[in-house]
């Protein structure tokens, strides 16, 4: 679908790269020829993340260990890859979560999220677009949303503010450094299985609601189809998109507004009823 030189030449930073859909996106860009740096706190996840994804595809793929949520840490990741090479696409994709009713979160809670998503992204953001604009550079900034970002989402407060910020910073980016040739865009996702979602987020009591009662295609997403879009996004095919934030959730977020969900489940005899 994609040239299979797409991204030849391109060094791309994954934050969370080691796990999940990072490793997902990243092993994709590795196919269409992208230099990797996978970067999160635990280092013998990135090395087995980059053993697999270098032996398979052949490119290069560096790790950093690195959490985010420390701005000098950040900061020192970033000056030190920048001493090789510098970075021509971040993605912006760790992040933390779980339920819990808001009105018994702890402070330390709550910025276990914000530090890692708003703050994190932010360091990040701000690490390599400092040097873009100083270098003369282009870049490009992709980061991954959740829908609630978009809609709220009770029993995930402090990530939906999170990502939330993150999509403002995504909007007001894209017009501050436009004219230094950098672009910020986003994916927002629906459900897409990972170990680390469904343990922290699908508890068993959870998987048992009907999926076509919540996703209109009636599937959870694969990791392929999010990779793809992440793919098109960062390209130069996407050269003029900025500052948007692309759902990719089944029509999920469409569910409320299109009308009530239950008659999804009505059978022929409750429609035959009805109409007679
Ligand atoms: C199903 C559709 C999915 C839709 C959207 C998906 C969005 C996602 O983001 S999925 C990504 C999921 N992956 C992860 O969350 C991986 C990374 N997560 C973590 O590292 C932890 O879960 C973390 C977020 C809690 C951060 O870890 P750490 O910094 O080690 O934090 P502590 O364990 O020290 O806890 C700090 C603070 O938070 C309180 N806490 C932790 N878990 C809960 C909980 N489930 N409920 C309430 N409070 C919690 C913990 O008690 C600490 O507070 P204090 O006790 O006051 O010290
Ligand atoms: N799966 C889903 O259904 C959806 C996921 N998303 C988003 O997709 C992204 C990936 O989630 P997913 O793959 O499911 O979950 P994972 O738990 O697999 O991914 C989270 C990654 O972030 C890294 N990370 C967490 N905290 C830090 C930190 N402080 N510093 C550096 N790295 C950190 C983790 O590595 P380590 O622990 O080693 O640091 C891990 O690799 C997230 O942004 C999530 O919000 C959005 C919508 C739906």
């Amino acid at each position: 679908m994609f040239q299979p030189d797409l991204l030849r030449g391109k060094r791309i930073l994954v934050t969370g790269g080691g796990t999940g859909l990072g490793r997902a996106i990243s092993h994709r860009f590795a196919e269409l020829g992208a230099s990797l740096v996978l970067c999160g706190r635990r280092g013998e996840v990135l090395e087995s993340t980059a053993a697999a994804i270098a032996g398979e595809t052949g490119v290069p793929v560096e790790t950093a260990v690195c959490d985010v949520r420390s701005g000098e840490a950040v900061d020192a990741m970033v000056e030190r890859l920048w001493a090789t090479a510098p970075i021509d696409i971040l993605i912006n994709n760790a992040a933390g979560n779980f339920l819990a009713r808001t009105h018994l979160l702890s402070h330390r809670a709550v910025d276990a999220v914000l530090n890692t998503v708003l703050h994190g992204t932010a360091y990040c953001t701000i690490a390599c677009g400092k040097r873009w604009i100083e270098g003369g550079r282009p870049g490009t900034v992709l980061s991954v949303l959740t829908l609630s970002a978009l809609q709220g989402a009770p029993f995930t407060v402090p990530s939906a503010m999170a990502k939330a910020g993150v999509l403002a910073m995504t909007k007001s980016l894209a017009v501050e450094w436009g004219r230094h040739g950098i672009r910020l865009v986003a994916v927002a996702p629906g459900p897409f299985p990972t170990p680390g979602a469904w343990q922290q987020l699908m508890p068993e009591d959870r998987q048992t609601a009907p999926l076509a009662r919540s996703i209109p295609l009636g599937r959870y997403g694969e990791h392929a189809e999010l990779a793809n879009l992440c793919t098109f996004l960062v390209s130069d095919q996407a050269g003029y998109i900025t500052g948007e934030a692309v759902v990719i959730d089944g029509g999920k977020r469409h569910l409320g507004g299109a009308g009530p969900s239950d008659l999804l489940e009505w059978t022929d005899e409750q429609w035959g009823k009805l109409r007679s």
